[in-house]
């Protein structure tokens, strides 16, 4: 059936419409219309006449349709921001900045992604994802993936009883700017407008949308590193992981170090007051250094969970990390977080850098480990970015290599020494891995040769102590012991039978390690004297054995690997 057009109210008389014979494909239909038109506007029946039947007027006839069309679309369009403008109150959050992360969770929990038909389909990691679970057929929420509404599209629900409409832009860099490949250029930015004249209906949003954040994060620990050099505004922080938060309880440290950072920690932040009318900036630098696997990291990690507050954590390291990078990204931390700098001593040479100082190098990169100089670390310490209730963290292996100025009070306020474990750190460690109950092991744990029946508190003690007996005093970090015990998950008493043939093996592994050390050294230093390269060395040292890779048949090297996935 073919359709006719309806009759316009506003033609003044009769005319094509009238006839009936009027329609919209028909072209003369179009010209008779506009000459009509032209004929009640200006009277033009000279130039009616002239373009009537006329093919030129077709075309004009279309073209200024299409001009009013237009026309008609931008003053809608116009009139529309002005009634949001007038109606609306517009507020735009910015990645990079912490409130972009509390809008977006905030969309999630509304469920704003009801209404998105663009979603960006994510694995699940420990990086964090505002999305939702794809539902399976049996209303299960898929493990595995997620689902990430875009926002592209502008979205309009309703909250507290206001009308609010949320959409997301991509903002984006020149591209011939010369940027490094990999180079982070673009950011997104969420425009919320609230059709209201409260502006209070805003701030109660944000509030909202920050408290629910904490609420959802409570349980973990974000950390936000720098993995690519960034050129987008505030767009430092580039990657963000979220780790389940640690009990404090799980640091097993010596004495009560533990619980005098968190004392002192509590104790600057709570002082904001009085640092201001001090005049003093209120800031509060740790540095926790000593020999690695030994609980700096764990501590951090773990302190931030307790004190509610997300880390910003930077490696010197870092190809893009320069003094500019640093300061940049020292100083968008914001407040009430942690900033984090692990391996600190990265930023100056060592002592074998120095040692080659009269070398002919490829490149910077030889020069020095990392682009940062002590003067822009002193900087960004002392700096503006520096202040604002942040605690600032470091850590290191090599407290010998860091400069008097930088460890100095008012820059590093409390250092904390780690040293390998006691025996009373490795017998906590004990007690502490095998109080866990059967029921937060998996099933595949369960098996009929493996199961044992609990042993009661009394009997896991005695095994402690036996095990902490065999344990060298500041012989073994805390990281190996556990890795040892990870190789004996389900069996304490096996763990205690043959902790003394593992450290033996232990003992014997690092002589040889130093062994081949200490000969790779001496061949280098010939080679040296005798002008010869040092490749062909090389291929001599590259020939030692690696350390032994077991003992009495269980795997060293899956307790190893073990470490470094129980972090
Ligand atoms: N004191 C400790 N208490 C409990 N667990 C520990 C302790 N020390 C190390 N671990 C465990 O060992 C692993 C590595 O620890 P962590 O990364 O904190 O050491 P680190 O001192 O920061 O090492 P590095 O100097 O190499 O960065 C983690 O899985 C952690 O659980």
């Amino acid at each position: 059936m073919e359709a006719r057009a309806a009759v316009p109210m506003f033609l003044p008389d009769g005319g094509p419409f009238m006839t009936g014979s009027w329609h919209p494909s028909n072209p003369s239909s179009w010209s008779s219309f506009l000459s009509s038109w032209v004929n009640r506007l200006w009277g033009a029946s000279v130039l009616s006449s002239f373009l009537a039947g006329s093919p030129m007027l077709n075309t004009l006839a279309i073209l200024i349709l299409g001009t009013l069309i237009e026309a008609g679309r931008r003053l809608s369009s116009w009139f529309f921001q002005r009634f949001q403008l007038r109606l609306a109150i517009s507020a735009q959050f910015q990645q990079g900045d912490p409130a972009y992360d509390w809008i977006l969770q905030f969309l999630t929990k509304q469920k704003v992604w009801r209404l998105a038909r663009d979603f960006r389909v994510a694995s699940k990691s420990s990086k964090r994802q505002w999305g939702i679970g794809a539902v399976d057929r049996g209303g299960q929420e898929d493990e595995y993936v997620e689902y990430v509404p875009t926002y592209n599209q502008p979205q309009l629900f309703r909250w507290n009883g206001y009308w609010v409409e949320a959409s997301r832009t991509h903002m984006y860099h020149p591209a011939n700017a010369g940027f490094p490949p990999g180079a982070v250029t673009a950011g997104s930015s969420i425009t919320l407008h609230v059709y209201t004249w409260n502006m209070k209906a805003l701030s109660d949003l944000v509030k909202h949308a920050r408290l629910q954040y904490l609420q959802v994060s409570k349980p973990h620990v974000i950390i936000h590193t720098s993995d690519k050099p960034s050129y987008g505004p505030g767009m430092y922080w580039t990657d963000v992981k979220k780790k389940a938060r640690r009990p404090l309880n799980s640091i097993i440290l010596e004495g009560n170090t533990l619980e005098k950072i968190l004392a002192d920690a509590r104790e600057f932040i709570s002082m904001e007051r009085w640092y201001n009318n001090a005049g003093i900036p209120h800031r509060r630098g740790y540095l926790l250094y000593g020999p690695p696997g030994t609980g700096k990291s764990s501590t951090i990690y773990a302190l931030a969970g307790e004190l509610g507050m997300e880390i910003y954590s930077l490696s010197l390291a870092s190809d893009f990390v320069d003094d500019n990078f640093l300061q940049k990204a020292s100083s968008s931390v914001p407040k009430n977080s942690i900033f984090l700098i692990e391996d600190v001593d990265c930023a100056f040479p060592s002592r074998e850098d120095e040692d080659e100082k009269d070398k002919p190098r490829r490149g910077r990169r030889d020069e020095y480990r990392s682009f940062v100089t002590l003067s822009g670390l002193l900087n960004t310490l002392d700096g503006v970015g520096s202040e604002e209730g942040k605690l600032f963290f470091a850590t290191t292996n090599h407290l010998d290599r860091l400069d008097p100025a930088l460890i100095r009070p008012g820059r590093i306020d409390m250092k904390v020494e780690y040293k390998l474990a006691t025996k009373g750190q490795a017998s906590a460690l004990f007690a502490r891995f095998y109080s866990f109950k059967d029921d937060i092991l998996p099933d595949s744990m369960h098996s009929v040769d493996e199961k044992k029946e609990h042993l009661t508190d009394g009997e896991i003690t005695r095994l402690a102590n036996a095990f902490a007996k065999a344990i060298p005093e500041h012989e073994f970090s805390t990281a190996e012991i556990q890795g040892y015990l990870l190789g004996f998950k389900k069996d304490p008493e096996q763990a205690a039978a043959c902790v003394g043939e593992w450290v033996v093996a232990e003992q014997k592994r690092r002589e040889e390690e130093l062994q081949a050390e200490k000969e790779k050294k001496e061949k280098v230093k010939a080679s040296k004297d005798s002008g010869q390269g040092v490749n062909g060395i090389n291929g001599i040292v590259n020939g030692f054995p690696g350390p032994s890779a077991s003992f009495s048949g269980r795997p060293l090297s899956s307790a190893g690997v073990a470490v470094s996935a129980a972090g």
